[in-house]
């Protein structure tokens, strides 16, 4: 793996090879567990390799590991594809992306700041 390279490679811990059908869901061990100091979050993110050639993501991308979460780190993953998909023991199946967590103290209002876009989203200035 390249040192730049943001994601770290997150593997399938399986006793035994999981057959995913296309359409299937699996959440699917990966033998990880971590205590992240607080202000840090982990994503878990689908690998392009086998969305592009097999249809295989993570369905809630991206998976969000809190600082706090002390149990072992699963992946989500889906068919998408047309063929069943076997997943193996030690195959590589998502990649794991720290980020820093800014810290947030949210407050209850009774009004919002005006701004240009106003209320508009969701595709209102076009397709
Ligand atoms: O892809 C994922 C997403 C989450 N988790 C773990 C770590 C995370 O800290 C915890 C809770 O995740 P999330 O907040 O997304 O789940 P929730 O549906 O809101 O459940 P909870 O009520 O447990 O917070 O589950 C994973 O192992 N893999």
């Amino acid at each position: 793996m390249s040192e730049l390279a943001a994601g770290f490679d997150v593997v399938a811990a399986l006793e035994e090879e999981v057959v995913l059908q296309p359409g299937q869901r699996t959440l699917i061990p990966t033998g990880l567990a971590m205590a992240m100091p607080a202000g840090l979050e982990a994503q878990i993110r689908p690998r392009s390799g086998l969305a592009f050639k097999h249809g295989i993501t993570c369905l809630n991308t991206p998976g969000t590991i809190d600082a706090d979460y002390r149990g072992e780190v699963k992946v989500l993953l889906i068919n998408l594809g047309q063929d069943p998909f076997t997943i193996v023991r030690g195959e590589r199946i998502a990649q794991i992306v720290f980020q820093t967590v800014p810290a947030i103290e949210l407050t209850e209002v009774a009004e919002l700041s005006e701004t240009v876009r106003g209320e508009g989203g969701f595709g209102h200035t076009g397709k």
